[in-house]
C-alpha cells in the first residue's frame, strides 16, 4: 500500500474537522478526494503529509509511519498545498534549485531540466515566479513537488482558480504522473475527478461517505437505472428480489426501497403486477439515474 490512513481525527476547538477517517491507496492509483467546501479535505491532506499533527489516528506513506518517522515519510511525498507557497522573487530555475538542495539531490541541473520538461514549464523557465500566469505558477509548484521523485503525489485543489485551458493542461500533467505514481488530489469539482481518477473518496463534514471505484460506478450507471418506490405496507426484500428484472433492492426508510434494474420499463411493470397480485399499495414510484452526480449529492446532503 502507498498510503494507509487509519482512524484520523482532527479537532479545531470544539469542531471536529476530520472524524475517524480511514482509507488505503494502492501503488499507482489516482484517487480523487471530493467534498464540498469545509468538508475537511485540506485538513486530512495536511495530516497525511505530516504538516499537521492528528489528535488521533495513524498515517503510513510507502510503508513509513508519518508520526514515528516524519522525515523519512515526507521524503516519499510530493505535496502541492492549496495555497501554492512559491518564493515569488525567485526565478523558476533558482526556485527549483533551492528545493532540490533542500532535498539534497545529486545532479541537480539535470533533475531541474527533467521536471521542467515533465510539467511543461519550458517556455517560461527563464522568468521570475511572480511573472508567471496562475497556470504556470501551478506547474512550478508541481515541479517542486516532483523534483525528488516521490512515490506519492498529494495535490490540494490543484486546478482551483485556473482558466479552462489551464485546468485541462494541469489535469493532463496529473494523468501523466498517475502512470507511475500514487496520486491523491482534492477537488470540489465532480467532473474533474471523473475525468482524471480511477477511484473517488467522498468526504462530508469530516466523515468519509464512500470509497468506491469510479469505473464501477460509471459502468453501473451506463447499464443500471434506479427506482425509488414507497409502499404503504412493510414488505420483505424477497418480494422485490424475486422480480426477474431487479438487480438489487435496498431499504431506505421503513417502507421506501431503492431498486436498481437494467430495464426500467420491465421493472415498473413487474412492480405494478406485484402490488396487484399481493394487494400492496404503491404510494409513490420515482425513477432516476445512478450517475456520479446523484451519488455525490446523496452523499453530501
Ligand atoms: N486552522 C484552523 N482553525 C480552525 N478551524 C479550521 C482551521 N482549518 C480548518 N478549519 C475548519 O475545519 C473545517 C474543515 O476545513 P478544511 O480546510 O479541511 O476543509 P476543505 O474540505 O479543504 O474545504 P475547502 O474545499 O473550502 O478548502 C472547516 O470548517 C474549517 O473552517
Amino acid at each position: 500500500m502507498s498510503i494507509i490512513v487509519e482512524h484520523l481525527v482532527k479537532k479545531y476547538g470544539t469542531q471536529t474537522a476530520v472524524n475517524d477517517v480511514s482509507f488505503q491507496l494502492k501503488k499507482g492509483e489516482v484517487v480523487g478526494f471530493l467534498g464540498p467546501n469545509g468538508a475537511g479535505k485540506s485538513t486530512t491532506l495536511k495530516m497525511i503529509t505530516g504538516y499537521l499533527q492528528p489528535d488521533s489516528g495513524n498515517v503510513q506513506v510507502a510503508g513509513v509511519d508519518m508520526l514515528q518517522n516524519p522525515i523519512a515519510a515526507k521524503r516519499k511525498i510530493g505535496y502541492l498545498p492549496e495555497a501554492n507557497p512559491l518564493y515569488l522573487d525567485m526565478y523558476v530555475k533558482e526556485y527549483l534549485n533551492f528545493i532540490a538542495k533542500v532535498h539534497q539531490l545529486d545532479n541537480i541541473p539535470n533533475r531541474i531540466d527533467q521536471v521542467v520538461e515533465l510539467v511543461g514549464l519550458g517556455p517560461e523557465k527563464g522568468k521570475k515566479l511572480q511573472q508567471l500566469s496562475k497556470g504556470y505558477k501551478q506547474r512550478a509548484g508541481l515541479a517542486a513537488a516532483l523534483i525528488h521523485e516521490p512515490e506519492v503525489l498529494i495535490l490540494d485543489e490543484p486546478t482551483s482558480g485556473l482558466d479552462p485551458n489551464q485546468i485541462v493542461e494541469i489535469r493532463n500533467v496529473i494523468k501523466e504522473q498517475g502512470k507511475n505514481k500514487t496520486v491523491l488530489f482534492s477537488s470540489h469539482i465532480l467532473q474533474e475527478v471523473e475525468a482524471v481518477c480511477s477511484r473517488i473518496l467522498i468526504l462530508n463534514k469530516g466523515v468519509l461517505k464512500t470509497d468506491q471505484s469510479i469505473i464501477e460506478k460509471m459502468e453501473s450507471a451506463d447499464t443500471q437505472a434506479l427506482i425509488k418506490i414507497s409502499f404503504k405496507e412493510i414488505i420483505e426484500p424477497q418480494w422485490l428480489l424475486r422480480l426477474p428484472s431487479v438487480t438489487t433492492a435496498e431499504k431506505d426508510k421503513k417502507n421506501v426501497w431503492h431498486i436498481t434494474t437494467a430495464d426500467l420499463d420491465v421493472t415498473r411493470k413487474e412492480l405494478m403486477a406485484l402490488a396487484l397480485n399481493e394487494n400492496f399499495t404503491i404510494i409513490s414510484m420515482e425513477t432516476g439515474s445512478l450517475d456520479l452526480e446523484n451519488t455525490f449529492r446523496e452523499m453530501t446532503k
